[in-house]
């Protein structure tokens, strides 16, 4: 199947304002949405909209109306990826690696970036979101690091650790990289879990990761492996409100939650949402208007 990506050029406080009107309107609509720096030297950023299938004018036509006001004259660009396109790669392309805490994800053209302290995680190609330039992704891998840290039993008190909509993988290879942790890790596509999956091998990760297919908590796989010491879900503010009770039910005792794909607008919602099911904030990180919550 193709996909398109429509998308403005503008620069870095641009992207983050086109990414918080995209997702007052498309964001029920299940598209994603993401800002990337595209050419650090001229400050450079692109604000997208991914849709599968064939490309739509009315949707072209809505992006546009919704982005005239703030970006006058800033015409909406189309690019289509067909089936053989390797668009994380593509992504990937002349963008620096990106840093976030100790790690460092990166493609393949920059493995020379990687120094002797960063857990690198290099991401093959794939169709599946999570390269590391999006805010979300990147606030959970400094959370992560933080949370496996910090935690008073060590790394047993997260043991196993859930990857819930886990994309290209990264985090799961994020928590296996930062010690001897299991993870699961699931996706409600299919191709992402085969993404996962070959990133994760690529990473040398695979006695630690496990990747499989699943809507939410919709797999015998949860009670199987779970109770879960640690679980990350960087999905969407509603589907994880919806999912709370879930979250909590596959939850260790003394566990945490690391959740992101939520706007800071969305913040009080979600914690409302978690706080119903006894869990209390502890940090909240802030990134290109999203924010990444830890809670226990
Ligand atoms: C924003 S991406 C996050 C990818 C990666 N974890 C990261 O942080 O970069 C959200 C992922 O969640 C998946 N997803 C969305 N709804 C889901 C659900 N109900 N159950 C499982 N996965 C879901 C999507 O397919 C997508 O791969």
């Amino acid at each position: 199947m193709s996909q398109h990506r429509y998308y403005i050029v503008t620069d870095e406080a641009g992207a983050g304002r086109a990414l918080d009107l995209l997702n007052d309107i498309f964001e029920d609509e299940g598209l994603p949405i993401a800002t990337m720096e595209v050419d650090e030297a001229r400050g450079l950023w692109e604000a997208s909209v991914y849709a599968d299938g064939a490309a739509e004018p009315e949707l072209k036509a809505r992006i546009a109306d919704t982005l005239a006001g703030p970006f006058p004259g800033v015409p909406v660009q189309l690019e289509v990826f067909d089936d053989d396109t390797d668009w994380i790669a593509k992504s990937l392309e002349g963008l620096k690696p990106v840093r976030a805490g100790r790690f460092l994800v990166h493609g393949a053209h920059d493995r020379a970036a990687v120094r002797p302290n960063d857990l690198a995680i290099e991401l093959e190609a794939g169709q599946a979101f999570g390269t590391g330039h999006h805010g979300t992704t990147a606030g959970c891998l400094e959370m992560i690091e933080k949370v496996m840290r910090a935690h008073p039993r060590g790394l047993r008190g997260v043991d196993p650790v859930l990857d819930l909509g886990t994309g290209s993988g990264v985090l799961a290879i994020a928590a296996a990289k930062l010690g001897p942790v299991w993870c699961l890790a699931t996706d409600i596509d299919p191709i992402a879990t085969r993404v996962a999956t070959a990133n994760v091998r690529h990473n040398r990760c695979a006695a630690q990761v496990n990747c499989v297919t699943a809507t939410g908590f919709h797999s015998t796989a949860f009670s199987r492996s779970g109770p879960f010491g640690l679980i990350i879900a960087n999905i969407l503010a509603r589907p994880l409100m919806r999912m709370a009770p879930d979250i909590r039910r596959n939850l260790a005792p003394g566990g945490s939650v690391i959740l992101s794909g939520i706007l800071a607008s969305q913040r009080w919602q979600v914690l409302a949402a978690f706080n119903t099911q006894g869990m209390r904030h502890v940090e909240t990180l802030w990134r290109n208007g999203w924010v990444t919550i830890h809670l226990k």
